[in-house]
């Protein structure tokens, strides 16, 4: 890794810049015009929430929310393309206009004299620091809300346990084998803290509570990105419910995105191997007809109790209110537990008041049509059938919310009812409002707008950043990024291979690509808000913040995405001049520290040459894409 020469800085240094780019000049105008983008129609998914770029491509301010594709909008589902991060985004004054294309920088036009001061960008009014959404356990109290935080178990994220010992957590010896099969010689502090929370007591003689003889007390859960929390539901839950006899629905997951989905049931498929439990997802990706047939069979008879094909159902918040609205037959009565994962984000999605909605489905027993005398559709078909018959009836679904940022907005976390809970959380040696993963180094470059191409450069050809995830603004910019850094390296060599991801592809197309990437055929993907939550690839050494994430929370999930069981990582945010009070406030008022990187124009300057050819390409290849 190069190390930054110590002086002088690259602001020092513009005037010496502005004059290379007066020999330049010609090229770039020619560029300029070339790439000057006409409007493009693009694909646009069911529900989507169109990301619109003002001209600002690589410049300028992140532009409103809706330049970000943060939601997982290529849900077919007409529910799900509620699925976004809209509620949580904060509202940005719009950005004026700079120049016709916007992946060229600002370069202004330069006269017969040089200009002495660097080029002037419209400082924009930037929003305040907001009040973070961490509220203390005193003013929780004060709302009324004491017991979930009164109740807080506080762990050590350097905690460990061996998976050996697995067992005096409630964990059968079939799981215990698993973990070490698959080489978890060791559980993370949040399953240590959650498994027994979930399993139950021990002393109380019932090993495997399918039907706990109290109502089981909810749980909510903290813990940092990648700290293992998806295991930390998974094995209690196949633990559980691999005592139960038929099959019902009784483990149901909520996630935001179906990418979310499918990588949580590829952990449930690791775990449940063996066992006979039935894991199913519904996203929408299918037909509403063909997810039926997998939920619930085909029947014309209703049954009280419903009827389910599936033990373990993995959902999409908007997919599953559209089965419990019509489906008939899909009933979540014999729910054991409810795991709402990404909790903060599910719970600021409002379609259709999903949770109030769900609420409602637990507590409603199906109805069945006059004259039908069946009552289950398990009834009397086998033995086992007869004997859950006759089991005593459900005490009542376990809630469980995890999240690296849990919200504590105390009316959200009221309207899901939670019976007497726990609240877990796990934090590291560092004091910090949002708890990262104490492997992970955050650093910050501060740079004129103009020249944030090259400091993307600099990290990836001269701090030898390769294997990383790059975070921007909007499908767009994610897309244009990808064709600049492709056009430098066929001059260059020797720099990654980037690939960009976005809702534009289809969920097939996603999944091939997220595939690309954690083989290794991809070196770094671009890509928005919309693979920052929750994605697990191992081996990405770096998270690049090409624009800045428009709040403290959205910064932790897309760092998160790196450093993640333990292994290290670095954060870079590119931050421009006119962002740099808000982004310092944010993570400042998290006591976060992201020390600042300060490259020199000497270190740059090397990389100009090809990234002016590289823009005057890609000039090009807007230019001939339109025609
Ligand atoms: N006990 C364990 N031993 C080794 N690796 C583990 C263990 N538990 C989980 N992991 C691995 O750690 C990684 C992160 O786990 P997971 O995705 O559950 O994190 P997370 O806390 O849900 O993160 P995020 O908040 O970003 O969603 C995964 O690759 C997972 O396989």
């Amino acid at each position: 890794m190069t190390t930054a020469a110590p002086a002088p800085t690259l602001k020092k240094e513009k005037t010496a810049a502005k004059l290379r780019y007066l020999n330049k000049k010609k090229i770039r105008r020619k560029a300029n015009q070339a790439a000057a983008p006409k409007k493009k129609k693009r694909r646009v998914e069911p529900g989507e929430q169109d990301a619109k770029v003002s001209g600002g491509g690589d410049r300028g301010i992140s532009s409103s929310s809706s330049n970000s594709d943060s939601s997982d909008s290529s849900e077919s589902s007409s529910s799900d393309s509620s699925d976004s991060d809209r509620d949580e985004k904060i509202e940005k004054p719009e950005k004026p206009e700079i120049s016709e294309n916007p992946e060229i920088p600002n370069i202004p036009e330069i006269s017969q004299e040089i200009p002495q001061q660097p080029p002037q960008l419209p400082l924009l009014s930037f929003p305040e620091p907001q009040n973070l959404n961490v509220a203390s356990t005193e003013d929780l109290k004060k709302l009324g809300l004491p017991d979930v935080f009164a109740n807080e178990i506080s762990i050590d994220a350097n905690q460990s346990f061996p998976s050996t010992q697995a067992h005096t957590l409630g964990l059968g010896g079939r799981l215990s084998n698993r973990l070490i099969q698959i080489g978890f010689e060791s559980l993370f502090a949040v399953q240590l803290a959650a498994i027994p929370l979930l399993i139950g007591d021990m002393n109380d003689g019932i090993r495997h509570p399918l039907y706990p003889a109290e109502s089981p007390r909810d749980i909510c859960v903290s813990a940092p990105t990648g700290s293992g929390k998806t295991l930390g539901y998974t094995l209690p839950i196949v633990e559980v419910l691999s005592r139960r006899i038929v099959t019902r629905l009784r483990a149901l997951i909520v996630l935001p995105t179906r990418d979310l989905v499918s990588q949580v049931r590829e952990t449930f498929e690791l775990f449940a191997k063996g066992t006979d439990l039935k894991i199913g997802t519904i996203t929408g990706q299918q037909s509403f007809q063909q997810e039926q047939a997998k939920l619930v069979g085909q029947t014309d008879t209703i049954f009280a109790g419903g009827s389910s094909k599936v033990d373990i159902l993995i959902a999409t918040p908007g997919r599953l209110i559209d089965h419990i609205n019509s489906t008939p037959n899909f009933t979540v009565q014999h729910l054991r537990f409810l795991v709402i994962d990404e909790a903060d984000r599910l719970m600021n999605q409002s379609f259709q008041s999903w949770i109030d909605r769900v609420q409602i489905a637990l507590t409603t027993p199906i109805k069945i049509p006059p004259r039908t005398d069946a009552h289950d559709a398990l009834g009397g078909t086998n033995k086992h059938d007869l004997m859950e018959t006759f089991e005593r009836p459900q005490r009542g679904v376990q809630k469980m919310l995890f999240s690296a940022t849990l919200t504590t907005d105390p009316s959200k976390i009221r309207s899901l009812h939670l019976n007497d809970p726990k609240f877990v959380v796990v934090r590291n040696e560092k004091v910090e409002d949002y708890a990262i993963p104490s492997t992970l180094e955050e650093r910050m470059i501060v740079s004129e707008t103009a020249y944030k191409p090259l400091m993307l450069l600099h990290l990836l050809y001269q701090r030898g950043v390769k294997r990383a995830l790059c975070f921007t603004k909007s499908v767009e910019s994610a897309t244009r990024l990808m064709h600049l850094l492709r056009l430098f390296n066929d001059q260059v060599g020797n720099g990654p291979t980037v690939a960009s991801f976005s809702s534009d592809l289809s969920p097939q197309e996603r999944q091939k690509m997220l595939t690309k990437f954690k083989d290794g055929e991809v070196d770094m993907l671009v890509s928005t808000d919309v693979i920052a939550r929750g994605i697990d690839v191992q081996g990405i050494e770096n998270v690049i913040n090409y624009d800045i994430p428009l709040d403290m929370p959205k910064y932790v999930h897309r760092v998160g995405r790196t450093a993640r069981a333990g292994l290290v990582g670095t954060a870079w945010t590119l931050v421009e001049v006119q962002e740099a009070k808000y982004f310092k406030g944010y993570t400042k008022n998290a006591k976060h520290q992201v020390k600042k990187v300060r490259p020199t124009t000497k270190e740059v300057e090397p990389l100009m040459e090809a990234y002016d050819v590289a823009l005057s390409r890609l000039g090009r290849v807007y230019n001939q894409g339109d025609s």
